[in-house]
């Protein structure tokens, strides 16, 4: 993991996303803990995201319990250098308020997630997603969903678009494979403003090379007003 993150590093992202439900020594904290020190050492200043997606949104099986996922979300805030956490707005709002509460307290920012690997819900619904992860007290709404045609990408832009006009927080939204590629290259146009490309592995279908999103995005604003 150490020379994965040294080669992600090398990428220059402006921040690197652990997803720790690939982790195979989960239930034991503090190699967790140990091993958080030691990627930020790796990777120095650049923001670290900590994630555990859950199986039912398109993550790896973990042998944790909600409740233990919950603590060990309370020790990476409480104990590491970690600077953002994400959690998913499918919990219940007692557990999110509690994470939101424990993030707050330890300066660490909460990133409230959906993930849908079926389908697209309509925009409306996407907005309203959207806007439970602001009420919640999110500081930034992510969404993720899978198209079946370009008018299921043209929701999640739609949605995104809305919810730069209504809501107050950053919002990063996403439609996976080929499909909804676009949305990862021309998303930041509707209101996006964070986007998971590959350094090393890739963790969601239809992702792409972080040089190429690069050249891709410069071009664009080149000429995007
Ligand atoms: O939520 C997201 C977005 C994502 O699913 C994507 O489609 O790029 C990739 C995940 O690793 C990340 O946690």
């Amino acid at each position: 993991m150490l020379i994965e993150a040294r080669r992600v590093k090398e990428h220059a992202p402006d921040l690197i996303e652990w997803r720790a439900d690939y982790y195979e020594d989960l239930q034991h904290a503090e190699n967790v803990i140990a091993l958080a020190y030691d990627l930020k050492a790796e990777i120095g200043n650049t923001p670290l995201l900590f994630t555990i997606r859950s199986e039912a949104e398109g993550g790896n099986p973990i042998p944790l319990t909600d409740r233990e996922l919950d603590h060990l979300l309370e020790l990476i805030c409480k104990e590491t250098p970690i600077e953002l956490i994400d959690y998913e707005l499918q919990r219940d709002t007692d557990a999110i308020s509690h994470i939101r509460s424990i993030s707050e307290k330890n300066g660490k920012l909460l990133i409230l997630s959906y993930h849908n690997f079926k389908s697209t819900p309509s925009a409306e619904e996407l907005l309203i997603i959207l806007r439970r992860a602001e009420i919640l007290g999110a500081d930034i709404g992510k969404i993720a969903v899978m198209p079946h045609n370009l008018t299921d990408v043209l929701q999640l832009l739609n949605a995104t678009d809305e919810a730069k006009k209504l809501l107050s927080i950053p919002i990063a939204t996403m439609a996976m494979d080929k499909m909804g590629a676009i949305s990862r290259m021309a998303g930041w146009i509707f209101g996006s403003q964070l986007i998971f490309a590959v350094g090393d592995k890739s963790s969601a279908p239809g992702q792409i090379l972080i040089e190429d999103l690069r050249t891709i995005m410069k071009t664009m604003k080149k000429y995007q007003a």
